[in-house]
């Protein structure tokens, strides 16, 4: 007789989408967490507020809703914009950490947003990250920490090394805080990426028509992938067939 097995750990799907029917489509393809976000205006680019609360109010508490909140190139204009999508009444605000900005002082000035909402922070696999960053992300209080790709010419396993990918979400748990990964994905990939126990596998490229991030979401490719999400873990070992 064989007894109650360890629940295993659970990576969920995320997937960006730009309005309220790519929010409804995502969600019927079986993706768990809806990313607000436009896909035209960069790797962070943000919805308007309006929009933003359109797809909350269409995914109406049947997944997590995350927004991102746009490239910024001051502290001043980062923490203003993550107050105002904060404001939406999203489950998660996404806040992108760039090299050309002073990571600890961001960190520092979004405390007391932080204490009022959950914030998770984007950092960029093509900037050279520096992971020892994460404490001070946990100790400012923030949810969560990503890494992405600010370019989308290269996906992320390009940039980092898959071991360094693992080590990434074994620091970030360590410390208490939720772990992502994105960047150009594709099906193939979340097998491998599912295997180092993330929280969340982030997708837009690799499920649109074309494997186009601006163009529509293909509603076969988002289905294929939070499959493979759902998929038994001896499936996951095994890899996309
Ligand atoms: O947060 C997830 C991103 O939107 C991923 O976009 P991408 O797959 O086009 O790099």
């Amino acid at each position: 007789m064989t007894g109650p097995t360890s629940p295993l750990p659970t990576t969920r799907l995320l997937v960006s989408v730009s309005d309220a029917a790519e929010a409804r489509l995502a969600l019927a393809a079986g993706a768990g967490l809806i990313d607000a976000k436009d896909p035209r205006a960069g790797a962070l680019g943000a919805l308007d507020p309006a929009v933003i609360t359109e797809i909350r109010d269409a995914v109406a508490g049947r997944a997590t809703v995350t927004a991102v909140t746009g490239d910024h190139t001051t502290i001043e204009a980062a923490v203003a914009a993550a107050e105002r999508i904060a404001a939406t009444g999203v489950d998660l605000v996404k806040i992108g950490f760039p090299a050309a900005l002073d990571g600890a002082a961001l960190a520092d000035a979004l405390e007391s947003l932080a204490r009022r909402h959950r914030l998770v922070a984007v950092l960029f696999a093509d900037e050279e990250p520096d992971f020892g960053f994460i404490p001070v992300l946990a100790l400012a209080g923030f949810a969560g920490v990503m890494l992405d790709t600010a370019g989308k010419s290269g996906g992320l396993r390009r940039h980092l090394p898959d071991p360094a990918l693992a080590a990434f979400v074994a620091r970030a748990h360590r410390r208490g805080l939720m772990a992502g990964l994105a960047g150009s994905l594709r099906a193939e990939d979340l097998p491998v990426l599912a295997a180092f126990g993330p929280d969340l596998l982030g997708m837009r490229g690799g499920v649109c028509e074309g494997y186009d991030r601006t163009r529509p979401l293909d509603p076969v490719r988002v289905a294929e992938a939070a499959g493979l999400l759902a998929a038994p873990a001896a499936l996951l070992a095994g890899g996309v067939r």
